[in-house]
């Protein structure tokens, strides 16, 4: 029995669609497994009875598949599905790894990146790696059609999550199609001041770096008091306010010294839209880590 731990993320930040994330220090999805001559899956924990054990439909499953490595599948969520915290990339990051170690395959975490994104094809239509590649690898990643590039970043943040949901693939359906030149320089500028920050660990440079005009206001129409939340966070300190990954969850980068307080106005700001929601003090952390019972 081999046990792995993979670690929530926080996808875009804003002027990285697709390309951007970061793994967090908490929560995160545990993942045993066991060779088996067919795969099987068992889920507890949170959300865990809104995702499927069918291997057909879930993300463990499409790893197993890739790697060509059946398995008893055990996964306990720590990560809430279809929150903005990669809970899908987290469970197949996690089984990349152990799969991987299970039977011998020697990939290297990098290897490991497009056979964990085999499982988000299965849920948003789409291989995108942009969750999966932090949670393999830990820091800040930066995923491109070439590979992956890492950073070992560590910055505060807060990850507000609302107790709605809002699907990646309904949020995929809301990205623009086209950007104005105007708009997607100012992207590049962006992207560019958070990649410089993210190998200073300087929150400032980070936060002013989150900023994008093209496909974040369209996803922020799908998350009710969005704007209240970010407004809050700004006034109780944050240096950046974006949303995580395709949504609801909500991210602020700051200071530590201004987490805690950061962390009640979101909530408090959430509660005054009608909204329940939890908020994790956390800092950009390590990848997904293997036990060997
Ligand atoms: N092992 C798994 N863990 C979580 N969700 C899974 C898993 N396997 C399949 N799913 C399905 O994936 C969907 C959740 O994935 P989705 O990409 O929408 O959310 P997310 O991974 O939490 O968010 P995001 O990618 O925006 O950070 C749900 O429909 C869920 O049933
Ligand atoms: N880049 C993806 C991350 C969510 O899984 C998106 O925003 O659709």
């Amino acid at each position: 029995m081999l046990t792995v731990r993979a670690p929530a993320t926080s996808a875009n930040l804003g002027s990285g669609f697709d390309v951007f994330g970061v793994a967090l220090g908490t929560p995160a999805d545990v993942v045993r497994v066991k060779r088996a001559p067919e795969t099987t899956i068992t889920i507890t924990g949170a959300g865990s009875q809104y995702i499927p054990e069918d291997p057909e439909q879930n993300t463990v499953g499409a790893v197993a598949d890739a790697l060509d490595a059946p398995a008893h599948i055990k996964i306990d969520k720590g990560v809430r599905p279809s929150s903005g915290l990669g809970s899908s990339a987290a469970s197949a990051a996690a089984a990349a790894v152990a799969l991987n170690a299970l039977y011998d395959r020697g990939l290297s975490r990098e290897e490991l990146v497009p056979v964990a994104a085999e499982g988000e094809a299965l849920v948003s239509g789409e291989a995108h790696a942009d969750n999966v590649a932090p949670s393999l690898l830990g820091g800040f990643t930066v995923v491109t059609d070439d590979g992956v590039s890492q950073v070992d970043a560590r910055i505060p943040v807060v990850a507000c999550l609302p107790e709605t949901t809002v699907s990646t693939r309904d949020a995929r359906g809301v990205v623009p199609d086209t950007a104005s030149l105007e708009d997607v320089v100012d992207t590049v500028g962006n992207a560019a001041t958070l990649t410089v920050g993210m190998t200073r660990d300087d929150p400032e440079l980070v936060g002013r770096g989150m900023e994008d005009a093209i496909v974040t206001p369209e996803r922020t129409a799908l998350i009710d008091g969005y704007d209240q939340v970010r407004d809050a966070a700004l006034e109780a300190g944050a240096t950046g306010v974006t949303v995580s990954g395709a949504g609801p969850g909500v991210l602020a980068v700051c200071h530590r010294s201004d987490q805690r307080a950061i962390a009640g106005a979101m909530v408090d700001a959430f509660d005054s839209a009608g909204i329940e929601s939890r908020a994790y003090q956390t800092h950009i952390g390590e990848g997904a880590r293997l036990y060997r019972d």
